[in-house]
């Protein structure tokens, strides 16, 4: 029993044998060839937001990633942009959209959250900024969250733009801080300080400067040293499993729903305000 154990473990827990470094100029990600941990970083700027570009390169680098068999991931926002993790979704993919298009992107975001969500090994966001709407789901996916701050700010503000935050971004959020508190922060759209964020459980930890929160990354990471990547696979699953089968049992029905009620002209009108007062 004991010997099967440890073969699982060495075969699971190879270390990727060589560095690998991954500029798609949208998403950085490196491998440290010693410790076998990922650090992922989004680089669009000027604010990160998700167009469908990058929600491919997103999604393409975590199914990568899943076949090396990494021991861990840190998924971060390029320093330069210093004040935000990630805007959200881009807008402009719902404003006045190409229907093709948005089917396409509300197809590939329903993927990438099945990706990021059910990774098989741990990840952490680093949140060094605002994180907001798809930004909070993101960062909402790992399984540890550190957020810089105190300035920065993290929610599902979706009801502000006047859509609807899916099953699944809800279910996401009240599998952290609990059913009633995530009922009442999606309904008003509600973002956090970091303090905040703390305070309710939607961080794990805070951290007054991005070095200090990515080493707090690597500790999280690195108490998984002793842990069977096997046991940790199957637990998280078993963990996850309600909420991401729901999507899977439901892909269609939910991309009707949103594909139709996106393109309303009421929907459009408060897209188009909500645009306007971001430029403003
Ligand atoms: C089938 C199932 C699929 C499910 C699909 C789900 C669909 C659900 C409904 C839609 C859900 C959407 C979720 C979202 O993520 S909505 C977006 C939520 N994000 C926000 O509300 C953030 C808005 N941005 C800000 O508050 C600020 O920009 C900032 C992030 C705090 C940064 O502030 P800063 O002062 O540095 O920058 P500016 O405000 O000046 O912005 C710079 C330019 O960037 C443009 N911008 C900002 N955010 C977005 C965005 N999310 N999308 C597109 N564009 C954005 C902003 O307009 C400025 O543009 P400009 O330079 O042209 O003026």
């Amino acid at each position: 029993m004991l010997k099967r154990y440890n073969i699982i473990l060495y075969s699971t827990n190879k270390i990727v044998n060589s560095c690998r470094y991954v500029s798609q100029s949208m998403l950085k990600s490196t491998v440290n060839e010693k410790t076998g941990i990922a650090t992922v970083i989004i680089n669009k700027p000027p604010v990160n937001c998700i167009s469908l570009e990058l929600l491919n390169k997103i999604n393409t680098e975590i199914n990568k990633l899943q076949k090396d068999n990494i021991r861990g991931m840190i998924l971060t926002s390029v320093r330069s942009l210093q004040k935000v993790f990630c805007g959200g979704l881009d807008i402009k993919e719902f404003y006045n959209p190409n229907p093709d298009r948005l089917a396409k992107y509300l197809t590939n975001l329903q993927d990438t959250w099945l990706s990021l969500y059910m990774t098989s090994f741990p990840t952490v966001s680093v949140i060094n900024g605002h994180s907001l709407g798809g930004g909070c789901l993101i960062a909402m996916c790992c399984d540890y969250r550190v957020m810089v701050g105190p300035d920065y700010t993290i929610g599902l503000n979706e009801t502000k733009l006047g859509v609807v935050p899916p099953k699944w971004f809800q279910d996401t959020m009240a599998a952290i801080i609990g059913h009633r508190k995530a009922e009442v922060s999606v309904i008003a759209g509600k973002t956090y300080t970091t303090d905040e964020a703390l305070q309710i459980g939607l961080v794990d930890e805070s951290s007054p400067d991005i070095d200090n929160a990515y080493k707090k990354g690597i500790q999280f990471l690195n108490s998984f040293e002793k842990i069977s990547p096997w046991a940790f696979k199957m637990t998280k699953n078993i963990s996850r499993q309600p909420i991401s089968q729901w999507l899977i049992d439901n892909k269609q029905k939910d991309l009707e729903f949103v594909f139709n009620y996106m393109q309303t002209p009421s929907v459009q009108k408060h897209l188009g305000l909500y645009l306007q007062s971001l430029k403003k």
